[in-house]
This record gives C-alpha cells, sequence and structure tokens, in this order.
C-alpha cells in the first residue's frame, strides 16, 4: 500500500488510468463479515474459516459508471479495533460508508450506535447504508424490524457473504452514492471540513493530534 508520511495512503486514480476515485469505508464489529463481504463481492467467493482481519486491508476495485472509470478503494478495518480507537486517518476523505451487523448477535446491532456517532464526528455528510449480514443463518430475520437504520434514516440491506444475497447489489448501490456524493456535495462545510483536515494531516506531526485538533474545530462549529 502506498503511503506519505502522515500513513495515509495515496490517492492511485492516474496509476489506474481512472476518471474518478472514491473511497469506501467499512465499520463494525469484529466477526459480522465484513471481510467476507469483500471477499463475495470481489472475487465471488467464499471461505468460512475465520481470520480476523489485522489492522487495515486496502481492495481497490475498478468499475464504469455513466461512462467513466471509476477506481474504488474499499478500507477494511479489524472491527476489534473498536469504535473508541479508530485512528482517524481511516474515515480521512472516505466518500461512503458501509456499517455491518451480524443478524444472529444482538450486540453488534447495538453497538451500531458508537460506530455511526464515531462516523459522523469525521464525516458528517457521506452516506452511509446499513448492512445485517448472515441472514442465510434464519431467513426469518428479514421480517423483524431493526429501527435504527429506520430512525437514521440510513438504507438497510439483508444480505449473506455466505451464499451472495444482496451483495453485488449493496456494494454497487454503495459505489453509485460515492460517486454521487463526491460529484455533488454541496455541503459546504463539509468541503471546508475536507480542506481542513487535509491541510492539518499535512501539518500535524501525529494523527492523534491532528484529530484533537479537528475534535476542537468542531467545537467551534457547532457552537
Ligand atoms: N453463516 C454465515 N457466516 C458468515 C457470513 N459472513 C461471514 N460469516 C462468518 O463470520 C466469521 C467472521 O467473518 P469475517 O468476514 O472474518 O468478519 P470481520 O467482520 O471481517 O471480522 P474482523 O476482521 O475481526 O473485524 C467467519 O467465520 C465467516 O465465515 C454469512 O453471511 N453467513
Ligand atoms: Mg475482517
Amino acid at each position: 500500500m502506498a503511503g506519505d508520511a502522515s500513513g495515509i495512503p495515496e490517492l492511485d486514480q492516474d496509476k489506474y488510468d481512472a476518471d474518478e476515485e472514491v473511497k469506501i469505508i467499512c465499520l463494525g464489529d469484529s466477526a459480522v463479515g465484513k471481510s467476507k463481504l469483500m471477499e463475495r463481492f470481489l472475487i465471488d467467493g467464499y471461505h468460512p474459516q475465520q481470520l480476523s482481519t489485522y489492522a487495515l486491508t486496502l481492495y481497490k476495485y475498478t468499475t464504469t459508471i455513466d461512462s467513466k472509470a471509476v477506481l474504488v478503494d474499499f478500507w477494511d478495518t479489524a472491527g476489534q479495533e473498536r469504535f473508541q480507537s479508530m485512528d482517524p486517518s481511516y474515515y480521512h476523505k472516505a466518500h461512503a460508508c458501509i456499517m455491518v451487523f451480524d443478524v444472529q448477535r444482538k450486540i453488534t446491532y447495538k453497538n451500531l450506535t458508537s460506530w455511526y456517532t464515531g462516523l459522523r464526528e469525521y464525516r458528517p455528510e457521506i452516506p452511509c447504508v446499513v448492512v445485517a449480514n448472515k441472514i442465510d443463518a434464519d431467513m426469518k430475520v428479514t421480517q423483524r424490524n431493526f429501527n435504527f437504520a429506520k430512525k437514521q434514516g440510513l438504507p438497510l440491506y439483508f444480505v449473506s457473504a455466505a451464499d451472495g444475497t444482496n451483495v453485488v447489489k449493496m456494494f454497487k448501490e454503495s459505489i453509485k452514492m460515492a460517486m454521487s456524493y463526491k460529484q455533488n456535495s454541496s455541503d459546504f462545510m463539509d468541503e471546508v471540513m475536507q480542506e481542513l483536515e487535509a491541510l492539518l494531516f499535512k501539518v500535524a506531526p501525529h494523527p492523534r493530534k491532528c484529530s484533537e485538533l479537528l475534535s476542537w474545530s468542531r467545537r467551534r462549529r457547532s457552537r
């Protein structure tokens, strides 16, 4: 993975000869199936063995949208990192977020609130989808009400990395949303925050320091 001094990977748009590049991040507790969903989408495969993600894995995917070559950077982190200790660089310049929970483990659904709060602290406006994974284990869950998504006004997808249900649909929609956000984002404050973030990541010697500065600027913003 290419990287600069701040540890943020460089954009590979030129290298991949893409017209556009978008970054999509994946959030959710450990073992909800984030990596298996990527595996299913990117290689249309699934190997049931458990291998928890160590730190960060970056996947590249190219596609064509409206005759444009689009390079998608999928960022997959270890759910063990938990929301409290997520490095701010993970959120940096993300255009969309895929937030996953496991329909078999209630706690992973409850924890969406914390993941979402963490996301919104750094990326207040980007599109986010909620993903209910592992529906193959019990199809009846699709009848259940998962109000978190409705309450936050977010789209909800019932998927299975194991048998592939809705996986391609969910990823394709997420890519479209990321593209649309990148092209149409009219939120002035968000643009200012992006510029500020870029600047701070350049000048701050350490991402944590940068995060403190950003929190300070956000507190001032919300006054
Ligand atoms: N039944 C079923 N099991 C799944 C599904 N998706 C993932 N799993 C299983 O859940 C376990 C965890 O999957 P991972 O993709 O490694 O989970 P993760 O969210 O990436 O976990 P971390 O890397 O620790 O954050 C594995 O044993 C998978 O086989 C699914 O759709 N159905
Ligand atoms: Mg993983």
